[in-house]
């Protein structure tokens, strides 16, 4: 960006952090007056959308207003563009952004709005809603997909799983990927679910699902998802995958386990798989619900090895009658999975302490993004690279 239109963007960017909720709301005003059809896209509830949509005007502009990095922003904006095909948005939509984006910054810049910031300004807000819109427009198939659910069973009073069969016509996505959810009782509110399984062929799916505290959406799934309901999915999203040149470990964190057992459940198709350890932790014993599936699949594949970690030694009360994890003949340990994982020992050399050495393995870590945060800290501490370990992104 040249050197005129970086005060004019700065002043912009220092308004807009000064005072997010008015420049979102003035804007929506301008946006919705304008074309009052765009306020059906939008949620009811509006204050966590101005809050996100200040946000990242200032992270847009602070982007335009970098010396480096304009390659990063441009992928950004390409990003943002696809994603938004899903909340119906159209190329038109584009051009009545461009115009409520301009009046709103006409109208902080006030007498400072010349022939020189309105070029400075217009050059800018053409480039963000010019990529998204390019972006948007070259991606071939309809923005969303649909799948009826099929099953939903609930594992204990926080924790489900539900199982859907998608339309013929559903994406094909990769095993580890997570993808774009929205479900009837929540219109407008988009979640990114991982998939438990691997594509199959005949279009069913899997999901995990942590009613978390304050989740309206996580919770309804929990406690509301019935058989029929129809979900709908947006793009799909992720890069965790199995090399194959080395061995694995993978760490996961409660329902954080989904992704990963998609990619087991897809190497256990091959005979050929490099030795892969997995560490399966959650908060108390009984939540490690997906033993039943992990032993079947370490039994007939012998490359895969399985320890069961949970923090606490005894369930609470409200997890009633679950069966003793060691039934299903794995290691069971205590701590967080973690650390667990980094300081278990090293089975060459049983009669020492001595912790075995993850230097050489791919590891993929999936779960509550404090364990994946403290598990990277752990394994660099002893040793790791840090390019060896890969997972979600943690927002
Ligand atoms: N692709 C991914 O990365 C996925 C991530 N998730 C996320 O995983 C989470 C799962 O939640 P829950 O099932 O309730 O897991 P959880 O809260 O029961 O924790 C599971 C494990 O994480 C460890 N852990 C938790 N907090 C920790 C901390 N501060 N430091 C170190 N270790 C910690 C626990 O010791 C336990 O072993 C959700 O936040 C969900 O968003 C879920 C699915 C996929």
């Amino acid at each position: 960006m040249t050197s005129p239109a970086q005060p004019v963007l700065a002043d912009l960017r220092d308004q807009i952090s000064a005072d997010p909720d008015r420049f979102s709301s003035s804007l929506f005003t301008r946006l919705f007056a304008a074309t009052p059809s765009l306020r059906d896209l939008f949620p009811v509830e509006m204050a966590p959308m101005r809050t996100t949509f200040a946000q990242v005007v200032e992270h847009l502009l602070n982007g335009i207003l970098a010396e480096d990095g304009h390659a990063d922003l441009v992928e950004f904006l390409a990003q943002l563009g696809r994603d938004h095909r899903k909340y119906g948005v159209t190329s038109e939509h584009y051009w009545v952004m461009y115009d409520a984006l301009m009046a709103e910054f006409a109208q902080m810049l006030a007498d400072r709005w010349t022939q020189e910031s309105y070029d400075a300004v217009s050059h800018a807000m053409m480039l963000v809603t010019g990529v998204m819109r390019g972006a948007a427009e070259s991606v071939a198939g309809p923005p969303v997909w649909h799948a009826r659910v099929v099953q939903k069973f609930t594992i204990n009073r926080e924790r489900a799983v539900v199982r859907l069969v998608a339309e013929p016509n559903a994406p094909v996505y990769r095993a580890g990927q997570y993808t774009e959810v929205q479900i009837p009782q929540w219109p407008h509110a988009w979640r990114n679910l991982s998939l438990a399984t691997p594509p199959s062929p005949r279009r069913e799916l899997e999901f995990h699902v942590h009613a978390i505290p304050g989740g309206h959406v996580s919770g309804t799934i929990v406690r509301s998802t019935e058989p029929g309901d129809v979900w709908t999915f947006g793009q799909q999203h992720g890069t965790m995958a199995v090399d194959g040149d080395r061995p694995v470990l993978m760490v996961a964190g409660g329902s954080g386990l989904a992704p990963l057992r998609a990619l087991l459940l897809d190497m256990a198709r091959y005979a050929d798989n490099p030795e892969t350890h997995l560490f399966y932790g959650t908060r108390h014993p009984g939540e490690l619900y997906e033993l039943g599936v992990l032993q079947q699949l370490a039994r007939t594949n012998p490359w895969l090895h399985v320890t069961a970690v949970a923090e606490t030694e005894d369930d609470p009360w409200w997890i009633d009658g679950a069966p003793d994890p060691r039934q299903w003949g794995f290691d069971l340990r205590f701590g967080r999975v973690g650390e667990v994982a980094v300081d278990y020992p090293n089975t060459l050399s049983r009669h020492s302490l001595e912790p075995r050495d993850w230097r050489d393995h791919q590891i993929l870590l999936s779960g509550p993004a404090p364990m994946v945060f403290h598990t990277q800290l752990r394994l660099r501490a002893a040793g790791v690279d840090p390019s060896q370990i890969s997972h979600d992104p943690l927002n």
